[in-house]
């Protein structure tokens, strides 16, 4: 709950928004990601507008984005139900909406397609609003499984192309993967972390060369729910019983890649760097 403590302070204050390069985003998509995504940027003084096929989508889109609403308020304005009722008219006062995707980005500094998990259906809709967007808009896709550099080849802003990858229920999942691909420049990723930060959630970056242990453990705790990351796991365990157990599973089943001898594992092993029990595995703890 300390999270949507923090959203709601940075509504009512919301000078880190007026103060950022992301103020106006477009929300491509008014289904359950669209839906969660739109909101948490409203909750945080962002000026959004969610976009979907039909008027009928988007009465249904408001209506879940306003249950939500009274969830979070339900418990967080307990004692003052007026000051609650407040709240939620202040944040849908942040969302408009709309049909027609390309006359609303003409106006907006970031565009985040949450829209059918379809590479061709992506293309085109990013294709239509790449000739009509702003010079300086980036584009982002919320895709689960496409890769970034195919969606954004549709474009010619492949330096203001990326990937927010948001979980569900956006609201309570505080993750969000930030990925890029080879075009992307370092302003947009810069841009679309202060975003990630200001919408209150935890980036963790998926750049192919600069993933890190922090990264992988982050990502397994806050997108998968685990208690501890893998890595924090295996110093946890001590990395010389790790190594005896995949070295066990290794002989019984070579031919699993599963089980393959991890040349890092064995240098820490060799290095006497066995996890929490010795001061230093993967982390130090001194
Ligand atoms: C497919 C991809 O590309 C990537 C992905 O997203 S993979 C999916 C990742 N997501 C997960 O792993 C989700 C795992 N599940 C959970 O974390 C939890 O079950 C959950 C947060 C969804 C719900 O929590 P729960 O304790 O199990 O159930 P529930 O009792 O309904 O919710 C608890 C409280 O959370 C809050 N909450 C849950 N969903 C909410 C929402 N959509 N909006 C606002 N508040 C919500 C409410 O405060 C709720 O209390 P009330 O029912 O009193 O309103
Ligand atoms: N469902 C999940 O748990 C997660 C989904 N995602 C990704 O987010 C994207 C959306 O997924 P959901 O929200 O679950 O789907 P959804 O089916 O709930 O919503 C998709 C919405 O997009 C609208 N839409 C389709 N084509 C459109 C177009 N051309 N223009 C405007 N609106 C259009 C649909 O009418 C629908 O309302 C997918 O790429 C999915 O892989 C990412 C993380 C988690």
């Amino acid at each position: 709950m300390a999270f949507f403590t923090h959203q709601i302070t940075r509504t009512l204050c919301s000078s880190a928004v007026r103060n950022a390069a992301i103020k106006h985003v477009t929300v491509i998509g008014g289904g359950l990601m669209g839906s969660g995504i739109a909101q948490v940027a409203a909750v945080t003084g962002h000026s959004v507008v969610l976009v979907d096929t039909s008027e009928d989508i988007l009465k249904n889109s408001a209506k879940n984005i306003q249950g939500s609403l009274k969830r979070v308020v339900k418990k967080k304005f307990a004692d003052k139900p007026e000051a609650g009722e407040e709240f939620v008219q202040k944040v849908m006062n942040n969302i408009s909406t709309s049909t027609d995707a390309a006359s609303v980005v003409q106006k907006t500094d970031l565009v985040v397609e949450a829209i059918v998990e379809n590479l061709k259906v992506k293309q085109a809709l990013f294709s239509t609003l790449d000739k009509v967007a702003p010079a300086h808009t980036i584009f982002v896709s919320n895709t689960s499984s496409l890769p970034i550099a195919d969606i954004a080849s549709s474009t010619a802003r492949l330096d203001r192309f990326g990937g927010l990858h948001f979980f569900n229920p956006v609201p309570m999942m505080k993750l969000v993967e930030v990925s890029i691909a080879a075009g992307t420049s370092q302003q947009t990723f810069d841009a679309l972390l202060d975003f990630t930060k200001a919408l209150g959630k935890h980036p963790v970056s998926c750049k192919v060369s600069h993933g890190s242990k922090e990264d992988i453990d982050v990502a397994m705790k806050l997108g998968a729910g685990y208690p501890m990351g893998p890595f924090e796991l295996l110093d946890y365990v001590g990395l010389d019983t790790s190594k005896f157990i995949i070295d066990g599973w290794y002989e019984k089943e070579p031919e699993n890649p599963l089980f393959a001898p991890s040349p890092l594992l064995n240098k820490l092993v060799a290095e006497g760097k066995l996890g929490k029990k010795t001061g230093e595995g993967f982390y130090k703890y001194k």
